[in-house]
């Protein structure tokens, strides 16, 4: 973090009480605190963070931002302290201000996708796009920040004040564009409520989630959020009309002044999918600009990467690029790691694609995308998360079923949970998979089974390296590990 100073008005903060700050820094943890600093006491999911603003002075605060209630929890300590107190209806709001105009800097056109699936794919084609075009650009979620600068995030969205020194050090650095994911708890939390977006875009709305959103209407409310509040009114929406609830996101968006481009694969819409061919390694679209014919080669699998590139091809077209140079470039385009990835290939022909589907719709979508590429049977290895949305496992072991024809249920980062208890629920709905619970093992099982024609999907891990089992994370990887298992039954590497 730079060495400097602000005053509680230069991050557009008004003290209620205590002495006049010199901000020398920004933590949303109290653990992160140095003198000087102002300590964000934000209210959780498990605890107050008023519950630490004592730790926070002690660690030498300069100011605290909170709510009401942060106030309450540690009003002795704050009059005790003198340090300046900052209270807003909604602290992370106000902290994701304070960390824009902290930071200062961002890269100048910079657009959000939201959606259910689908978010890291059309960031990362967005990014590629742009690099085509000679800008240099960085795509920011759940594999990190990628392009013309790289940097590792824990989050799909990050945190403010994570995100803010990104955005600065990127532009310090010439990054002039940055494609950012808009997860629904980032949106929820405020995280990006300070970044300037010049377009945001809309994927589609499933099930995902709702052991933190409770249920469909507020994760709804969540992903809209992108729209009816951050987007400002001069910004391009860009929305998946393919999508059940892609009317009522350009509603919203067109209420709020925004320019609508609609995408889809109805004529009517400004960005037509009008017609797909597939061949082994990718696919042929059609699209319609306006009207205007652009066929373009993706060396993509699956059909729904079609639209997802669709998406991005909007994006930088609202955000101000012309569409005949964005289309030149599609054909440059190349697969997200972890993504229908094409891992390995048996000398029998089969082959092994590894993707990050772990929703209900993402392992239907992914299943019924491979079927136009694959001949013989769709085998899959799968599992459901611990320590996430539960309803999601039956619907998951359900759409297997619908879709795939020899199902191999194991292990995906059960965390806290009895892996075998979540299996069980996933088998609720496909009791006549496969139960084999070591990942490594059910990946061998599931090549082992590939006759000429067949394809394997190992789904849910995608570009993830580890099993997150109870507190620990052990090296895991699905592309190497199909490598492996090819490789142990074809005797080659
Ligand atoms: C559910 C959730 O989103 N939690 C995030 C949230 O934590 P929280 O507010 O609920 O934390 P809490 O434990 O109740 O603590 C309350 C406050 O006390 C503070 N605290 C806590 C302990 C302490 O000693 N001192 C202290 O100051 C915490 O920093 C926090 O501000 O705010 C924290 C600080 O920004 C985040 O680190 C934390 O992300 C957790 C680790 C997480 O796992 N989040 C995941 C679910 C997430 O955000 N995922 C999305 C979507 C992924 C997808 O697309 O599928 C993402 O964008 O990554
Ligand atoms: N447009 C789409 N429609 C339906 N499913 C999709 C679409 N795009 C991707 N998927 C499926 O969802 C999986 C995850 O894709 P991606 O990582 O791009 O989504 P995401 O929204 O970033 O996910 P996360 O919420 O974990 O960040 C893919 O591996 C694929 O199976
Ligand atoms: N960002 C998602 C990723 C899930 C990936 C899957 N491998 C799992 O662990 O469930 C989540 O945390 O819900
Ligand atoms: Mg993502």
């Amino acid at each position: 973090m730079a060495e400097r100073n602000a005053t509680l008005a230069e991050l557009g903060l008004t003290a209620k009480s205590g002495r006049e700050a010199s901000i020398t820094g920004l933590a949303v943890d109290s653990r992160a605190v140095k003198p000087g600093f102002l300590f964000a006491a934000l209210p959780g999911s498990k605890v107050h963070g008023g519950e630490f603003i004592q730790y926070a002075l002690r660690m030498g605060a300069g100011a605290i931002l909170t709510d009401a209630e942060g106030a309450r929890i540690a009003a002795a300590e704050l009059a005790a302290s003198g340090a300046a107190l900052v209270v807003a209806s909604d602290p992370r709001e106000a902290l994701a201000c304070a960390a824009a105009l902290w930071f200062g800097a961002q890269p100048d056109c910079m657009v959000a996708v939201t959606g259910t699936n689908g978010k890291t794919s059309v960031a990362t084609f967005t990014r590629q796009i742009w690099m085509a075009l000679g800008h240099a650009a960085i795509n920011i979620g759940t594999t990190g920040v990628e392009g013309a600068w790289a940097a590792p995030s824990a989050h799909t969205t990050p945190d403010p004040i994570t995100l803010h020194a990104m955005l600065a050090q990127a532009a310090g650095a010439g990054v002039t564009h940055a494609a950012m994911e808009a997860s629904s708890h980032g949106l929820d939390q405020h995280r990006m409520d300070g970044v300037r977006l010049r377009a945001g875009g809309f994927t589609n709305f499933t099930q995902d989630h709702l052991d933190y959103h409770g249920t469909f209407e507020a994760y709804f409310t969540a992903k809209a959020g992108l729209f009816d509040r951050v987007l400002p009114p001069d910004a391009a929406a860009v929305i998946n009309m393919n999508d059940a609830k892609g009317a009522d996101m350009a509603a919203l968006a067109r209420a709020k002044g925004q320019r609508v481009i609609t995408v889809g694969h109805d004529a009517g819409n400004d960005l037509c999918i009008a017609a797909q061919r597939f061949d082994a390694s990718g696919q042929d679209v059609r699209y319609l600009w306006q009207g205007a014919p652009h066929q373009v080669r993706l060396n993509l699998i699956g059909g729904f990467q079609a639209e997802n590139v669709a998406l991005a091809a909007g994006l930088v077209i609202g955000a101000g690029e012309a569409a005949a140079d964005v289309f030149r470039a599609l054909p440059q385009l190349s697969g997200v790691r972890g993504r229908m990835q094409l891992a390995a290939t048996r000398t029998n022909g089969a082959s092994v694609f590894v993707d990050y589907a772990h929703t209900p719709d993402a392992i239907a979508t992914a299943l019924k995308a491979l079927r136009p590429h694959v001949m013989g049977r769709l085998i899959v290895v799968f599992g459901a998360g611990g320590d996430r949305d539960r309803t999601k496992r039956p619907l998951m072991g359900a759409a297997a079923q619908a879709h795939a024809d020899v199902l191999f249920v194991t292990d995906d980062n059960p965390r806290s949970e009895d892996p075998a208890a979540i299996r069980a629920e996933v088998m609720a709905a496909c009791p006549e998979a496969n139960e084999v619970g070591d990942r490594a093992e059910a990946i061998l099982r599931g090549v082992d089974a590939l006759q000429p024609g067949d394809a394997l999907l190992v789904a849910g891990k995608g570009h993830e390296s580890g099993q997150v089992i109870k507190g620990d994370i052990f090296p895991f990887d699905d592309v190497e590990q199909a490598s492996i298992a090819v490789a142990a039954l074809d005797g080659v590497i």
